[in-house]
């Protein structure tokens, strides 16, 4: 064997000539790395160098010998090289705070049948492994940062503190947020639509215990019925005629240790809310065109702008479901009932909204707000931001007073583009005329995109797309 007395090894019953073939073999090397390890079919130790067990602080007594690989080096990959019999030419470990660069290879007998497999450690002793380390430290780096600032923009961006809002109700209303957070059962959100429920939903998310899992949003209006439950439970392989040969997941599967929003609520066909209901009881489900039954953990936050007490007197709603998601149940106050947040609102609004390069914030000004104040706001926050928008795109400077403000409120003149741009040709004309007609049927309907579709005689799934094609935040 050419273990000297610095190596430990070979364990007794294993292939000698194999071990003594491959220490033989690269004892001529051993000046190019810093350590070796030998394993045997079973992914055991069976040899390991000294200046190995220096790098991995062996205690002098312990030994390693007979032992599983992964009990002395727990991300060693030398199992995924006997089992699949392919070397790993190339790979970078840890050790402390120092990385080395390793190299995996297959010991083979004359048959080709994997006895085992060697790992070689290399460090930056070796010239031409320098930039391949240097570069992966940079990499690691810059993705550490990236990560960080990742997490902190979802967090900024969905923390309770983004709801802005000093009245007494919307104090009150997080307070209960807070709360609910805590507790993993079902929830339910209810206001008029642009209230913020979805901001509350991820705010919820994201104080939760569930923070590190998924936060999944469906908007059940938007989705037309037919494709609802493949949407919500996904489709095994096969299903049906010209479905994928693939399985395709679903919301609940890939919420799966998150929370499932689900927007529009009130909108859930009779059927699907007897599956949802289901799920809530027992936590599993279906895949369309399955017969096995998939187990998911997944917290329901459910939000309506709808008054689902109507729905539930036509029975149009399961009253089973509803005791089941109202158990812990947020109101969220329109805007007109809490004026005093119109200000601070606006401040944060104009904080995201774009603005020229050479000036330094938009200045909205007391009467500004005030007539801000005598606004109905049935379309809420969203109204407010689109009304804000409007008025720093015409605003001449940074400032916004109420002349701007009286311009860009619906209900007055002067916004309507299709009248405004005569030179236009006959296709940007049709689009502006359609997007108009999106926007008036929403102020006329106050946000309420059904009775909006309807006052367009186009279905839901189509006015949510030519929504979503005319950049509508609605
Ligand atoms: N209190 C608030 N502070 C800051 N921004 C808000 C607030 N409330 C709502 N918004 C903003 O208003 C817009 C609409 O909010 P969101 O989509 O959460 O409302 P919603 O109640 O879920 O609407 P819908 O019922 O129509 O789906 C978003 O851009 C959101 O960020």
């Amino acid at each position: 064997m050419a273990s000297s007395s610095k190596s430990t090894g070979p364990a007794p019953g294993h292939n000698l000539a194999t071990i003594e073939q491959a220490v033989g073999a690269f004892s001529l090397l051993r000046e190019f790395f810093e350590g070796a390890i030998i394993v045997d079919a079973d992914t055991r130790i069976t040899w390991i160098d000294a200046r190995y067990r220096e790098l991995l602080k062996l205690a002098r007594d312990f030994d390693p010998i007979g032992l599983p690989v992964e009990e002395v080096i727990p991300h060693s990959l030398l199992r995924r090289v006997v089992e699949t019999g392919r070397p790993i030419l190339l790979d970078i470990m840890n050790f402390d705070d120092r990385q080395f660069v390793v190299c995996r290879i297959p010991l083979k007998d004359e048959d080709g049948r994997v006895e085992g497999a060697i790992g070689f450690v290399f460090y930056d002793n070796v010239d031409y492994l320098a930039p391949i380390l240097e570069k992966f430290e940079h990499l690691q780096k810059q993705l550490t940062r990236a990560q960080a600032a990742l997490t902190r923009e979802r967090q900024t961006k969905y923390s309770l503190s983004s709801f802005v809002g000093v009245s007494e109700a919307v104090r009150d209303m997080k307070a209960m947020v807070r709360r609910f957070a805590l507790r993993d059962g079902a929830a339910l959100i209810l206001g008029e639509t642009g209230t913020g429920k979805e901001l509350l939903a991820h705010a919820m998310h994201q104080q939760s215990d569930r923070a590190d899992g998924p936060f999944v949003a469906v908007n059940v209006a938007a989705i037309p019925e037919a494709l609802l439950e493949a949407e919500f439970f996904g489709v095994a392989p096969g299903a049906f005629t010209g479905a994928d040969r693939k399985p395709r997941k679903g919301k609940f599967e890939l919420a799966h240790g998150g929370t499932l929003f689900l927007d529009e609520i009130g909108d859930m066909p009779a059927a699907l809310q007897a599956k949802l209901l289901r799920v809530l009881q027992e936590g599993e489900f279906e895949a369309l065109g399955s017969n096995t039954v998939k187990k998911v953990d997944v917290r329901i936050i459910a939000a309506t702008s709808q008054a689902l007490e109507e729905r539930l007197a036509d029975k149009s709603f399961r009253a089973d479901l509803y005791y089941r998601i109202a158990v812990l149940t947020i109101n969220v106050p329109p805007l007109r009932d809490r004026l005093e947040d119109i200000g601070p609102i606006c401040d944060a609004l104009l904080e995201q909204t774009p603005r020229p390069r050479d000036q330094h914030g938009w200045n909205i000004q007391p009467e500004a707000i005030a007539l801000l104040k005598q606004h109905d706001w049935p379309g809420n926050v969203r109204e407010l931001r689109n009304v804000l928008e409007r008025a720093a795109a015409m605003a001449p400077s940074e400032v916004i007073d109420a002349a701007l403000i009286s311009r860009a409120l619906p209900s007055l003149p002067g916004t309507n583009p299709s009248r405004r741009d005569g030179a236009a040709d006959l296709a940007t004309r049709l689009a502006a005329a359609e997007r108009q007609a999106l926007l008036d049927a929403l102020d006329s309907s106050h946000g309420r995109k059904v009775e909006a579709a309807q006052r367009l005689g186009v279905s839901r799934s189509q006015f949510y797309e030519k929504l979503r094609r005319h950049k509508i935040d609605a």
